[in-house]
């Protein structure tokens, strides 16, 4: 259960909280379990017992702050009750996989590659290196859209991973959602809102040239898999221009609740990412220690849980980046490390800006398997003229490792191609150029979504934000009554309760929540209110949505 706190003088903070009460209301109407509890301050106060005190609100006069089953954190959520809104979806709707689904998952992305791993000969870091494991993860990928090879690395390249990436700790920062990046072109201000969310607590490092320890061996033995995948023809289409890839990148999700939210890698499917690959470094990791990978199923719309993969210690786990597999990091109670990779599209990034400059920077990405960049290029335009606008682009010279095109065609030419550049040694097309480029290779510019609840609740909240009464605002987000299920005569099942038609009204003011003990059958047991870092103690392999802290007051 989310306990909320607000300062019920505050007119801002009321309207929040007049909001959550009408989506919880709409979510009992549709039969769900309660997810939050309100408590008016300063009398509901105890909710802050047992908080350390970084996460104690200083004051919270005129705001309101939640704090989620995880122990993380939401502030002034009277700004922004979508964020809260949000949560509560996540925790009423999301369904763990049923015994089916998980057999399904497991009987095609798990087991046969477990199964093959135990009757090779050859050991950690080698065993998967055959064509029938190829033949297995593809045919995963087909159709689970998602592959779990343990023992990946030789032990040896997973140790050095792990020894580079804490001797590095001090140089990691905070892991950007592209809603970070896109509030960096605006602003400090802006950029500070984004990164404050809990929304993704993870610090990374990049290692763009590949030179952290055990970093080469790691993508050596990726780009075998990516090679070998290429030759099976489950999934040969898609992976057609995948040429390329980014350097490692290096997370950690700090114990301390640390997540990432439900998210796609390649949200519109414009920025050229194809395959996620993440390499898990985590000794002796528990169940009660969470940071599982939560898989959906298709799309990012579903509340289905596919498969939780545990972040275990040389495992690798590969999946699709686009819509086929949304996934969250579940808030980790120890330091978690992963290391992922990315395999890119030439095609696809030539037609969108960002990607496309990144295929001419070496920088940022580098051809797979010591494949040639300029027939990569060549393989990746769709078109004669593309090659030719392609062609023209000059790859850096040794002599200018850090700039993209060789000097004579800079600023002064008319190059289609050329850059302008920078202290920083980062090259760039000048701007004119870019407008060329944009209309050749017909770049698309989509605005990606901030947040990912169903429209119909999004466009309530927003009525109900810009003046209309949240009752009729969330009416017609209430779901219309199940039909009845007639049950043979002799079955045992019992009906499910008929779901109560809805009845809200604009004149309706919406009900503060009861402070009662939380008696919910599926979240059973309430618990004493706990340390929220300290991970909920009834997180077992099969269920990690947190119970409720049931708090009286
Ligand atoms: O660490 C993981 O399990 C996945 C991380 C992730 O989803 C991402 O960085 O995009
Ligand atoms: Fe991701």
């Amino acid at each position: 259960m989310i306990q909320v706190l607000y300062d019920a003088s505050c007119a801002e903070c009321l309207r929040a909280i007049q909001l959550v009460s009408y989506r919880e209301e709409t979510l009992r109407m549709a039969g769900q379990a309660p997810t939050v509890q309100l408590h008016a301050w300063p009398q509901g106060e105890r909710v802050l017992q047992g908080l350390s005190s970084s996460k104690r609100p200083t004051s919270l006069s005129r705001k309101v702050w939640a704090l989620l089953p995880s122990g993380l954190v939401l502030g002034q959520c009277q700004e922004d009750p979508m964020r809260l809104i949000y949560e509560m979806e996540l925790l009423a709707l999301v369904r763990l996989p049923t015994p089916q689904i998980r057999q399904r998952v497991d009987s095609v992305a798990v087991l046969p590659l477990l199964m093959a791993k135990q009757h090779s000969k050859a050991g950690s870091g080698r065993w998967w290196r055959q064509a029938e494991v190829f033949r297995l993860t593809a045919a995963a990928l087909q159709k689970e859209h998602l592959a779990v090879l343990d023992d990946f690395l030789p032990e040896e390249t997973c140790h050095a991973l792990l020894l580079g990436a804490q001797a590095s700790r001090g140089e990691m920062v905070r892991g950007a959602t592209g809603a970070a990046g896109k509030a960096l072109t605006k602003g400090t201000e802006e950029l500070q809102k984004v990164l404050n969310e809990p929304s993704r607590g993870d610090v990374v490092k990049f290692s763009d040239d590949g030179n952290m320890p055990g970093c080469r061996g790691f993508l050596e033995a990726l780009d075998t898999l990516v090679e070998g995948l290429q030759g099976c023809q489950a999934v040969a289409d898609r992976l057609q221009h995948v040429d390329w890839a980014n350097g490692a990148m290096f997370a950690i999700y700090p114990g301390d609740s640390a997540r990432y939210i439900k998210h796609v890698d390649n949200t519109l499917g414009t920025d050229g990412r194809r395959l996620t690959a993440v390499l898990y470094l985590n000794k002796d990791w528990r169940p009660a220690d969470g940071g599982c990978l939560r898989v959906f199923e298709p799309t990012m719309q579903s509340c289905q849980v596919k498969r939780d993969v545990e972040p275990l210690w040389n495992r690798l786990v590969v999946f699709w980046s686009t819509q086929e597999v949304p996934h969250e990091v579940l808030s980790s109670f120890k330091d978690r490390l992963a290391v992922s990779v990315w395999f890119i599209c030439g095609r696809e990034s030539l037609r969108n800006e960002e990607s496309f400059q990144r295929l001419f920077n070496p920088q940022k990405l580098r051809c797979i398997a010591q494949r040639d960049r300029r027939s990569c290029l060549m393989q990746a335009a769709e078109t004669e003229e593309e090659r030719l606008w392609c062609s023209q682009c000059k790859a850096p010279s040794h002599r200018q490792s850090a700039v993209l095109f060789d000097s004579e065609s800079l600023e002064s030419t008319d190059h289609p191609c050329s850059c302008s550049q920078r202290s920083d040694a980062q090259a760039t097309f000048t701007p004119a150029k870019l407008s060329i480029l944009a209309r050749r290779f017909r770049w698309r510019r989509e605005e990606e979504p901030t947040w990912y609840i169903d429209v119909a609740i999004r466009a309530a909240v927003e009525k109900a934000l810009t003046g209309q009464h949240p009752a009729t605002a969330f009416a017609a987000t209430v779901p219309s009554r199940p039909k009845p299920v007639l049950l043979p005569t002799n079955s045992v099942t019992r009906a499910k309760p008929v779901v109560p038609e809805p009845s809200l009204t604009a004149a309706r003011m919406p009900r503060h929540f009861e402070l009662v003990e939380d008696d919910d059958d599926d979240n059973s047991n309430s618990a004493p209110l706990r340390h929220p870092a300290s991970p909920p103690a009834d997180m077992d392999a099969g269920c990690r949505i947190p119970i409720s802290f049931g708090i009286v007051d």
